[in-house]
């Protein structure tokens, strides 16, 4: 059914989450500290902490040469990959199917010490906003993974400790036609990628072993998922 139970949720925190997206870093004045760099990849955070609790919001954006918002989305979502390239995933089970586009995660994640291990329920939303209304409009591809609750797995009831959070994989696809009008290759596409994470670690852990996990993991990810896309795609006709 196209409006399931999740659906006006979903919708809500889509819309708002793209508008976050899209906002820039702006100026280094809006609190944003850019705090990784690597080739076309910048990461920025802000320090924020809920209940003295570290809650780093988390914005990434990366340009990679090759690919399609549509390839990005599509091995973002689809639960079959995610083993290949989540590397600190210790178990994901999709607990729900709610429509080809919309699925119910539970993930425990490795035990990064001190702290104790943590799990997420979340539900995952792929959609395409394309821009048939203007044209010069920005042609979007998005994943939208939020926390929610499931009534089989109560928050906090076994070892892990439940974390929350709020994940954004925003998609921009650029093509610059061949001169000749030849077909468009690989070598004529590049994919804008924002990611924006926002994760409540649940349980206190220490803010400083919190940050430098931020600091080596979310680098680590965006890179590793990025050239497993590159490399899924690269003997593949384009997804557009
Ligand atoms: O984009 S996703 O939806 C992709 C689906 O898997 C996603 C991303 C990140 C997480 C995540 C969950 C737990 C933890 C920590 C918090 C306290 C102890 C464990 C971390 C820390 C930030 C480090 C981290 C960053 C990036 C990737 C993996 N690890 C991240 C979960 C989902």
């Amino acid at each position: 059914a196209s409006h399931h139970r999740l659906w006006s949720e979903i919708d809500n925190v889509v819309k708002q989450q793209v508008a976050w997206a899209r906002l820039g870093v702006g100026e280094s004045g809006t609190g944003w500290q850019l705090f990784a760099e690597d080739g076309e990849m910048r990461m920025y955070r802000r320090e924020e902490e809920v209940d003295g609790m570290v809650v780093d919001p988390l914005k990434a954006v990366h340009i990679v040469k090759g690919i399609t918002g549509h390839e990005v989305c599509h091995y973002f979502f689809s639960p079959q990959y995610r083993y290949d390239w989540e590397t600190t995933l210790e178990q994901m089970t999709v607990l729900e199917t709610i429509s080809e586009d919309t699925c119910l995660f539970l993930q425990t994640h490795k035990r990064i010490w001190p702290a104790s291990q943590r799990d997420v329920i979340f539900w995952s939303h792929l959609r395409h906003l394309p821009n048939d209304q203007d044209r010069d409009g920005p042609d979007i591809w998005t994943v939208v993974n939020h926390s929610t609750e499931h009534k089989d797995y109560p928050a906090n009831a076994g070892k892990c400790v439940r974390i929350y959070l709020t994940v954004c994989m925003l998609c921009q696809t650029r093509v610059n036609p061949p001169k000749d009008g030849a077909p468009i290759s690989r070598d004529d596409i590049s994919c804008k990628i924002t990611y924006c994470s926002v994760v409540n670690p649940g349980g206190w852990a220490p803010a400083s072993v919190l940050r430098a996990v931020y600091k080596r993991e979310y680098p680590k990810f965006l890179k590793r998922f990025t050239a497993y896309v590159t490399n899924q795609t690269k003997d593949k006709s384009i997804m557009f």
